[in-house]
């Protein structure tokens, strides 16, 4: 398999629309991106909130919120939930708290699996962590946003509409299954902003886990020497964040209360999803990515050999993405792991131009890839090690973080933290 497929991005003048386009859903390239935005600092008043218990449903006397303590990030494609199980609770504390609380806690602890598509990814659960003023551990769990539905069933089943509590969500399905939070679970959704709630997230989560959080790869092209090596981000400013979601958002973080969406693009991790299972036949991300793993892209993307002057020398020979899709002759040969293949990496390479020239724009050299896309993905990572690299004549590091797609959620938690009981956007 040929991973290197190298691409150049046309420079086009964006900025004038046709008017007969106009109504055609805008790229974040041509619309106009988001203000520096100050996110809340992220002193005492997130992590450390004043209070001592949590005895349960109601903390009458202190400021943090009644447990149980979670965080939702119901995303196109997939929900993410973080749950903060206490484990500093007194004897006191544990009597008196409520039933269903103790159920729902017993519940998530004692499964890994949740109905037929829920998750809990216990490789990546934190232990020891200070959320508000108590210790315990986060537990990650994920499921796909088109099983609402009977996410809703279950919990409703083990008891969540009789708390009547307030569940902190972002993303765009806490628009959209707002109301039937309320009708099914008698819960209020708290909605946050999507990006404040991601980059808050990669930040805790940075800070709490032990240095362990970022990573990145050496020698990501040779199969033998490559190896995955922890990062040092204990200065991280400025950094950008490429977010591989369904779609893509990119963020440059200049300080630790300052961030700017700066760019995007709609061609995600949704796309390669969608575009292998129309071209493969196949059903999940999974099989999708066991695919690619088995496929050659050379029998998909054509390779040209290009004349002229390239900052990097050594290229002589380019891709074209499905190239060879032309013909006939070809399409009878290719397999369906070709096909994935050259999908995972059509999708990632433009990722990867896209992110390098934001960063060279931004003057930025950290570059921190998250979302779902990277999950059980090293082909897609891989390759973004070495075209950051190789492009930028190593100016430009590719740094990718154990908790992946979940730190919107992680944010989206510490917002119930901060804003304790009284919410402030809903
Ligand atoms: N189990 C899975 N099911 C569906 N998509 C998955 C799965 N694991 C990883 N992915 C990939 O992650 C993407 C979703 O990433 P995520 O960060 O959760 O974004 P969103 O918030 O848009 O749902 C999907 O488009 C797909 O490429
Ligand atoms: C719409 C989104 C913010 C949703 O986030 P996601 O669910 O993909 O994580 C993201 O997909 C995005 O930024 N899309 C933008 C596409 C564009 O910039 O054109």
């Amino acid at each position: 398999m040929m991973l290197f497929s190298y691409q150049i991005m046309p420079v086009e003048d964006k900025s004038v629309i046709d008017e007969n386009v106009a109504k055609i859903p805008v790229n974040s390239n041509q619309a106009t991106n988001g203000d520096i935005k100050s996110v809340p600092p992220r002193s005492k008043s997130t992590m450390e909130v004043n209070g001592s218990t949590c005895t349960g449903h109601q903390n009458s006397h202190d400021s943090t919120p009644p447990m149980p303590w979670f965080g939702m990030d119901i995303g196109g494609t997939l929900t993410k939930l973080v749950y903060f199980e206490p484990t500093d609770l007194s004897e006191a504390e544990e009597e008196s708290e409520v039933e269903t609380i103790k159920n729902i806690r017993r519940y998530l602890k004692s499964n890994s699996a949740y109905g037929d598509t829920g998750h809990r990814d216990a490789h990546l659960q934190m232990e020891k962590v200070r959320v508000g003023n108590r210790t315990g551990t986060l537990h990650f769990i994920r499921f796909p946003t088109s099983e609402m539905p009977q996410f809703l069933e279950l919990s409703k089943s083990k008891g969540m509409a009789t708390l009547a509590s307030t569940i902190c969500a972002t993303g765009g399905g806490a628009y959209k299954f707002e109301e039937e939070f309320q009708r099914e679970m008698n819960l209020t959704l708290h909605k946050f902003d999507e990006l404040d709630c991601l980059i808050r997230g990669i930040e805790y989560i940075e800070d709490n886990n032990n240095y362990n959080e970022c990573y990145y790869f050496l020698n990501p092209r040779n199969e033998e020497t490559c190896e995955k090596v922890t990062y040092d981000f204990s200065n991280p400013y400025p950094f950008l964040v490429v977010n591989i979601g369904s779609g893509v958002s990119i963020l440059a973080a200049y300080g630790p209360e300052s961030y700017r969406r700066v760019s995007g693009t709609s061609l995600g991790g949704g796309t390669f999803l969608g575009l292998s299972c129309l071209l493969t036949g196949c059903k999940t991300f999974e099989e999708a990515i066991e695919l690619a793993a088995k496929g050659n892209n050379e029998n998909v993307d054509k390779l040209d050999t290009h004349l002229g002057s390239w900052p990097q020398n050594e290229i002589s020979e380019i891709y074209w993405n499905f190239g060879h899709m032309n013909s006939a002759e070809k399409r009878a040969k290719v397999s369906r792991e070709d096909l994935a293949c050259a999908t995972l990496i059509t999708i990632t390479n433009n990722i990867g131009s896209i992110a390098r020239m934001v960063a060279a724009n931004q003057k930025i050299e950290k570059v921190l890839f998250v979302g779902n896309f990277l999950r059980v993905n090293p082909i897609s990572m891989k390759l973004l090690s070495h075209a950051m690299e190789f492009w930028s004549g190593g100016q430009l590091k590719a740094i990718f973080l154990e908790h992946e797609g979940y730190f919107g959620a992680v944010g989206c938690m510490l917002e119930l933290m901060r804003t304790g009981d009284t919410m402030a956007s809903s």
